[in-house]
C-alpha cells in the first residue's frame, strides 16, 4: 500500500515537472546526443585523404548541414584540387550518414570491378534510398536483374507502342490549338506525359492511361523522395520510428495503385499459364509484369508469382524511372529553348528527325531509324552532360568486413564507407572544350565529320577501328568514366535503351507538330546536397503547327 502510494506521488511529482519548456529540452538533448553518437558510430577514414567542405568537429558538421546548396560547389572543388591529379578526396555527409570518399577517374574502373560482396550496389542503393522503409524492405535485387536481362532485349517490339504513347500524350498535354499560342508549366507537361509512356513498358495497356493509377504511382515516387530528405535529418535510433510514419503515404498510395493493378496481374498470370500450356497460342503482352512472371518461373520462385509480390516489385522500378526521366527533359528543353538563337538548333532537329522518320516504314520508328538520328542524341547527351541533376549518381558500399584498400594511393577504407563517382569530370575543360556552353551538336559533329570521310582517306588511314569505335561511343546510351549520368559498369541503368528511345520520340514528335518559343535566360536550378531541385514553375509557349495538305 505504502509502496504504491510513494509510486502515485513520484509520478504525480514528474508530470508536474514536465513543462513544455523541459519537453523540448530533453527533446533537443536526447536528438544532439543521438547525433553525437551516430557520429562516432560513422567509418573513419585516414587522416592523409583530403577533405572539403568545413573540417574539425561538431562545429564544423553544423557549418556543412547549413551549407547543403554549396555542396555541389565542393565537389567540383575537390574535383579540380584533386580528382583531376589522380588523387582521391572526402566530402561531408549529415551527422548520421558516412561521409563519402570520391574516387578520381581513373579509379572508377577499380572501384565498379569490385564485387557485390566487397564494395556493394544494392547496400548503397538501400542506404540512399532508405529501402527498408520506403519500400517495405521488399528492396532486394530481383527486379533490377529482371530489367538488366528483359529490357533490352524486348525493346524493339515495343517501339510501336511507345510511339503512339509519346504522340497521343503529348498531343493531349500539349493540345491542338493551331491559332493560339498555349501557356504550359514545362515540369507539369512532362509529368503527364513521361509516367504513361513509362507504364506502357511496366504494365501494358491499357492500365497505361489510367490517371489515377498514374496519380498513385507519381505519388509514390514523390514519397520516396521527401522521406529521404526528412530521414536524413533525423538521427539513426529514431529511424524506425519515423520511417515508419512518414511512409504512410508510401502505403496509401501503394494500395491505390495496387488496387487497379491487381486485376492486371492476375489477368497476365492467366494469360501466361494458357500460353506456356499450349491452351493459348497468343502471348501474354510483353511488360515489366511479365518480364518478372517470365524470371520468377525461371529461377522457380512461386513467392515472386503472386499479385501482391509483383506489385511490389514494380515500385522501385516505377522510383527509378519516372523522375529521373522528367528531371532530364525538363533540364533538355530548357538547354534546347535558351541555346543562342543563331545556332537554330530546334529547326536543325526538327529537319532531322522528319527526314529519317519519312524514311521509316509508315511512319513508325524502328530501331535503326532511331540510331541515325545522330543530331538528336548528341543534343540529349551534351545536355545530360552539362546539366546533370546530381554531384554523384554512382556509389559504393563497402562491406567486406575488413574493408578495401586502395591499390592507386594505398588507403585503407573500412566495413561501411561510401564510394563516390566524380561527376565533375562533365565539365573539365582539358576532356570536353568550352565545358560550361550548351553545344547540341557536340558529339554529332564529331560522328558526321567521321561519317562523311573521302573514300581516298578511308583507304590511306586503313580499317582505323579504333577511331570507329571511339566514334561509335559518343551515343547518349554510351556510359564512361567522363560520361556517368547513367552511371558506368555493370549496374550501369538498365533503363537507358529505353530512355533514349523515348526522349528521341518525344523530341521527335514535338518539333514535327508544335512551334515552341525561345526563353531568353535559362532558369537555374537550386542545390541541396548531391541533387538539384527543379524550377518547377518554368513556363513554355508552345502552338499546334499546321497540318500539310
Ligand atoms: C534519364 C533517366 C534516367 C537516368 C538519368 C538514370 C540513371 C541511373 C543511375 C545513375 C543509376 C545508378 C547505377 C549505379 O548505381 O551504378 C540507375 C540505376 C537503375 N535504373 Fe536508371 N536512370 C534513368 C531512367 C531509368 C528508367 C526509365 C528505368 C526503367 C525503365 C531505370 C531503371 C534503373 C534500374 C533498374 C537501376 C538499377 C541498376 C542496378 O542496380 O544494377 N532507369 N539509373
Amino acid at each position: 500500500m505504502a509502496i504504491t502510494s510513494l509510486s502515485s506521488h513520484l509520478l504525480e511529482s514528474l508530470l508536474a515537472s514536465l513543462t513544455l519548456g523541459r519537453i523540448t529540452a530533453l527533446i533537443v538533448l536526447f536528438t544532439i546526443a543521438s547525433f553525437a553518437i551516430d557520429s562516432t558510430r560513422k567509418p573513419t577514414y585516414p587522416k592523409s585523404l583530403p577533405r572539403v567542405g568545413y573540417t574539425g568537429g561538431i562545429g564544423a558538421t553544423i557549418r556543412n548541414w547549413m551549407n547543403l546548396s554549396n555542396y555541389h560547389n565542393w565537389v567540383e572543388e575537390g574535383y579540380n584540387k584533386y580528382g583531376k591529379h589522380g588523387r582521391s578526396f572526402v566530402t561531408p555527409s549529415s551527422p548520421s550518414q558516412p561521409d563519402e570518399i570520391v574516387v578520381p577517374q581513373e579509379q572508377i574502373a577499380w572501384m565498379l570491378e569490385q564485387p557485390e560482396t566487397v564494395a556493394s550496389t544494392q547496400e548503397s542503393h538501400k542506404d540512399v534510398l532508405f529501402g527498408t522503409y520506403n519500400f517495405f524492405n521488399v528492396d532486394d535485387h530481383f527486379p533490377t536483374k529482371v530489367m538488366h536481362k528483359h529490357l533490352a532485349r524486348n525493346l524493339v517490339t515495343l517501339l510501336p507502342d511507345i510511339q503512339q504513347e509519346v504522340a497521343e500524350s503529348i498531343d493531349i498535354a500539349f493540345g491542338t490549338d493551331t491559332e493560339n499560342w498555349t501557356t504550359l508549366n514545362l515540369w507539369e507537361a512532362l509529368l503527364a506525359i513521361v509516367p504513361r509512356v513509362m507504364n506502357r513498358l511496366a504494365v501494358g495497356r491499357p492500365l497505361c492511361r489510367n490517371q489515377a493509377f498514374l496519380s498513385s504511382q507519381v505519388g509514390f515516387a514523390d514519397d520516396v523522395f521527401r522521406n529521404c530528405l526528412i530521414l536524413t535529418l533525423f538521427p539513426t535510433v529514431l529511424h524506425p520510428l519515423v520511417g515508419r510514419l512518414v511512409t504512410l503515404p508510401n502505403w496509401y498510395h501503394f494500395h491505390q495503385g495496387y488496387r487497379l493493378l491487381k486485376p492486371v496481374i492476375e489477368q497476365r498470370l492467366r494469360d501466361y499459364e494458357r500460353f506456356e500450356s499450349g491452351e493459348s497460342q497468343t502471348p501474354p503482352e510483353e511488360s515489366l509484369i511479365t518480364w518478372l512472371i517470365r524470371q520468377a518461373k525461371a529461377d522457380n520462385l512461386p513467392h515472386e508469382q503472386t499479385p501482391y509480390m509483383i506489385a511490389m516489385r514494380l515500385l522501385p522500378i516505377e522510383f527509378a524511372a519516372i523522375h529521373t526521366t522528367v528531371i532530364t527533359l525538363h533540364a533538355l528543353f530548357l538547354d534546347l529553348l535558351a541555346s543562342d538563337p543563331a545556332k537554330d538548333y530546334l529547326s536543325i532537329l526538327r529537319e532531322e528527325t522528319t527526314t529519317v522518320l519519312q524514311s521509316e516504314p509508315n511512319g513508325i520508328w524502328t530501331k535503326n531509324g532511331l540510331a541515325r538520328l545522330y543530331r538528336t542524341d548528341s543534343a540529349i547527351r551534351e545536355s545530360m552532360r552539362l546539366s546533370t541533376f546530381s554531384t554523384g549518381l554512382t556509389h559504393r558500399k563497402v562491406v567486406a568486413k575488413e574493408g578495401i584498400t586502395n591499390p592507386f594511393e594505398g588507403w585503407h577504407a573500412p566495413y561501411g564507407a561510401i564510394l563516390m563517382a566524380n561527376m565533375s569530370v562533365q565539365h573539365d575543360a582539358d576532356i570536353y572544350e568550352d565545358p560550361k556552353t550548351y553545344d547540341a551538336l557536340r558529339f554529332s559533329k564529331v560522328r558526321e565529320e567521321y561519317e562523311a570521310r573521302s573514300q581516298e582517306e578511308v583507304e590511306e588511314r586503313g580499317k582505323d577501328t579504333e577511331e570507329a569505335l571511339r566514334i561509335k561511343r559518343l551515343g547518349v546510351v554510351t556510359t564512361s568514366s567522363e560520361f556517368l549520368p547513367f552511371s558506368h559498369g555493370r549496374h550501369a541503368c538498365p533503363g537507358r535503351f529505353f530512355v533514349a528511345h523515348e526522349v528521341k520520340m518525344m523530341l521527335a514528335h514535338i518539333l514535327q507538330n508544335y512551334e515552341i518559343k525561345p526563353i531568353a535566360e535559362r532558369p537555374r536550378p537550386t542545390w541541396v546536397a548531391h541533387t538539384i531541385i527543379p524550377t518547377l514553375d518554368v513556363k513554355i509557349e508552345v502552338k499546334r503547327r499546321q497540318p500539310k495538305n
